[in-house]
This record gives structure tokens, C-alpha cells and sequence, in this order.
């Protein structure tokens, strides 16, 4: 069996003075707390600033980092990065293919579109079992995990600025041995 590779930390790059737009949806309380622990420990870990707004579901986040986007772009105080933040768990009806689909469609649009350094934290499952070992800190912590890849690809943009040629990898999506 393959496991993702694990990030042992010591080639994370420091991203002091980076602001980076949290967007979560707190569709489901506990899941969004330990989703938001961990993203912005993350951000901290690398001396970056979390801003982090709050939506009722995974569809209103496309919409609102768009929305606040160009408003902190016409207030000339950017974000360098974004991480969304939610949890999408199969129902009944054919509902979650559209909140899960259409939410990360929209946000890899968006990304791509602006050259913007976007982790996707939306979790899509099948049972809030599976939710909550993803989204917990001490197990998978999927939102740092996707801080983390949006703080890489910043780190990237930066060092592609500088014209230097790194190639980071300091971030990536880790999983914590099962205790
Ligand atoms: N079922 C889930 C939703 N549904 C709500 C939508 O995201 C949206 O708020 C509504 O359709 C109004 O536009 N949202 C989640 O984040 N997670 C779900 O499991
Ligand atoms: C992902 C959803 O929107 C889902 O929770 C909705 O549930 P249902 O399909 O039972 O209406």
C-alpha cells in the first residue's frame, strides 16, 4: 500500500508577513473547528497572518473568496493565498455531487484563472466517521494539510518572483501514522 509522503518539517519555508484568506463553512460545527485548528496553525507555523471569514456551506466559499478578493485588491491590502475550509457528506439525494463538485470546480477556476495559491480543505465523504478523521489535528488534519499546499505553491510564486529556481516541496499533504 501507498501512503502520502510525509513532511518532516525541516524544509518548510517561512512566509513572514503573507496574509492568506480563510474561508470556512461551518456546515458541520466540530468538523470545522479541528478543520480551522489546523489550517491556521499551519499559517502561523510559517509566519503568515490567517484572515478567516466564516460561510453557512462549501457553496457559498467560491463566491465569498471572490468577493473578497477584489475588495482587498481595491483596498491594496492583497491576499497572497487562500485556503478554503468545509466538509460535504453524502445525503440521501444527488445534492452532493453538486455541493462537492461545483464548490471545487468553482475554487480551481478561480485559482487557475488568477494564478492564485488556493488549498482546497473542503472535505467530501461518505460518513461523518471518515469527516472526522480527516479533519482532526491529531489524526489527518487535512485543514493544515491544505494550508500547507497553498503556502507551498506561495513559496513557489515567491522564489519564481526572485528568480531563483526552487523547486519547494516543503509543504505537502501528510498523514500521521494510526496511533
Ligand atoms: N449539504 C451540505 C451543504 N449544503 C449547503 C450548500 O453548501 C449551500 O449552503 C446551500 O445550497 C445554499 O446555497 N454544504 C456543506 O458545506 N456541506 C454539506 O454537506
Ligand atoms: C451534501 C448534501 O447536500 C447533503 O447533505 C444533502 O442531503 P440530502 O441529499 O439527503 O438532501
Amino acid at each position: 500500500m501507498v501512503t502520502p509522503r510525509r513532511d518532516s518539517g525541516a524544509d518548510r519555508p517561512q512566509l513572514t508577513g503573507a496574509r492568506v484568506l480563510v474561508v470556512e463553512a461551518r456546515y458541520y460545527d466540530d468538523i470545522a473547528d479541528e478543520l480551522l485548528a489546523g489550517a491556521t496553525a499551519a499559517i502561523e507555523a510559517a509566519g503568515a497572518e490567517a484572515v478567516v471569514v466564516t460561510v453557512p456551506g462549501a457553496l457559498e466559499i467560491p463566491q465569498t473568496v471572490a468577493i473578497l478578493l477584489e475588495a482587498a485588491a481595491r483596498a491594496r491590502k492583497p491576499y497572497d493565498a487562500v485556503v478554503a475550509l468545509g466538509c460535504v457528506i453524502r445525503g440521501e439525494t444527488g445534492h452532493y455531487d453538486i455541493v462537492a463538485g461545483e464548490s471545487a470546480r468553482a475554487l480551481m477556476d478561480l485559482s487557475v484563472m488568477l494564478r492564485l495559491p488556493l488549498g482546497n480543505g473542503i472535505l467530501t465523504v461518505e460518513t461523518e466517521a471518515q469527516a472526522q478523521a480527516r479533519a482532526r489535528v491529531a489524526e489527518m488534519n487535512k485543514g493544515g494539510g491544505a494550508a500547507e499546499a497553498a503556502l507551498s505553491v506561495l513559496a513557489l510564486r515567491r522564489a519564481e518572483e526572485a528568480g531563483r529556481q526552487d523547486r519547494t516541496i516543503g509543504f505537502t499533504p501528510r498523514r500521521l501514522e494510526a496511533q
